[in-house]
Formats: structure tokens, sequence, C-alpha cells
């Protein structure tokens, strides 16, 4: 049985192929929204949809696997039509916290190479303001220490992702730090000050990537476009 978070998580994912047209490339976000995505997609292409798909995480392989979701790779594709995915927090500027599950880099990869980037969430994740949900960097292993401590000083006390004991490591081999900065006043500054420290792979901010935002609820879903 699916709980109400899940049944919007559902309902948005499937709208979202909509925007999915034959013989488009299409970059595959992560997350449980994503799943309903994918899922959606698989049904699509049992009745004679022929698109191909780059995933960005090996969870999302799994699935696009799952459901026959044909997948290709950056050496055969050079631009994405259209990249699908979900966040943790989307602000009134479309601006984005992505990485609660860890795929930020390859997230932001495909968003980065697509014509159009059309964003998944349930209405919990709209908020005024970034910066409630703590956001995730990722960094290289080697002093990755070092690494938070010049994150620290930019206003938050960064904390390594662990999972059964020892640190996440992403699919990259990587870590992800995360950042509670309590709320950001200026997204695109922090973004930049965050990519000059030394270790820092990538964050999870995602600055005038977004193009479509289809959000929903309870009562059904809304498209906004920037
Ligand atoms: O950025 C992500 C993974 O790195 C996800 O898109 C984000 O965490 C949202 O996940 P969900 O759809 O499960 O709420």
């Amino acid at each position: 049985m699916l709980n109400e978070k899940d049944k919007v998580k559902k309902l948005v994912g499937e709208a979202s192929v909509e925007y999915i047209k034959d013989g488009m490339n299409i970059g595959l976000g992560s997350g449980s929204t994503v799943y309903w995505m994918v899922k959606k997609l698989g049904k699509l292409v049992e009745v004679g949809l022929d698109i191909k798909g780059i995933p960005s995480s090996n969870q999302t392989a799994e699935w696009a696997e799952q459901f026959g979701v044909s997948l290709t790779d950056f050496s055969h594709v050079k631009q994405l039509d259209l990249t699908i995915d979900g966040a943790d927090e989307v602000d009134q500027d479309f601006q984005l916290i992505k990485g609660g599950g860890g795929a930020l880099f390859r997230e932001k990869v495909i968003a980065a190479a697509a014509k159009e980037l059309i964003i998944i969430v349930d209405k919990s994740k709209m908020v005024t303001q970034l910066g409630k949900y703590p956001l995730p960097i990722e960094v290289l292993p080697f002093g990755w220490q070092m690494t938070a401590n010049e994150i620290s000083r930019l206003g938050c006390v960064p904390q390594v992702r662990k999972k059964a004991g020892g640190p996440v490591v992403t699919d990259n081999g990587n870590y992800i730090l995360d950042c509670p900065f309590k709320l950001i006043s200026n997204p695109r500054k922090l973004d930049e000050e965050l990519k000059r420290i030394v270790g820092v792979v990538e964050t999870g901010l995602f600055i005038g990537m977004a193009d479509k935002i289809i959000v929903g609820d309870g009562d059904g879903i809304r498209t906004m476009n920037v």
C-alpha cells in the first residue's frame, strides 16, 4: 500500500512522461519519484515508444533494465533532448537542492547536457528559501576532513554521510558531506564559493537549470514553466 506522499510521487512521475517523444534521448534522474517515471516509461516502450536513456545512478540503471528502457551513454549522445529528475527543495526562482540520494554529480551532468530539465516533486519540496534541507556536497575521499573544515567557514557544520558505520561511497567513489546552512540567502554565490574549495567535486545546488516544475499534492498536479 502506498502512503499519501508516495501516491503523489507516483502521480507526478507518471505525468512527466507526457513530455517524452519518439526518438528522444532522455536523462533519467534518481530517487523515489523518478522510479515511477521510469516504470511508466517502460510501459510506453512496451507499446512501441523508441527512446534511449542515460541514467544518473546505478540504481536508476537497474530500474531501467527492469522496466525495459534502453540505455546509452555520452560516447553516443552529444546532447539530451530532455532530463527528468526529482529534487529535495525547489524555491520560487526554481533554484534547487538535490543530492538526497547521493547522485548529485551525475544528476548535474545529465541536467547540464539536456535541452530541457523537468523537475518532479510533491508539494512538500516547495520552499520560499533554500537551506532547510542540509545541502549535499560530493567531495573527494582524500583529505575530506580538510575539505569539510573549509566548507564550515561558509557557515555550517558538515556531516559526512554514513551508512553501516562507514562513509557512504557514491557511484563515483566519493563521499557526501551534508551541510546544514539553514537558510541560503544567495544560492548562486554559495555555489561559486563552494566550487572554489579544493576537494569539492560538485554541489547539490542547481541554479538556473530547471525549465519546468511538475508539483503534485492530494488534489492533483500543477505545471510551472520558468
Ligand atoms: O537528488 C536526488 C538524488 O540524489 C533526488 O532527486 C532527490 O533526493 C529527491 O528524491 P525523492 O524523489 O526520493 O524524494
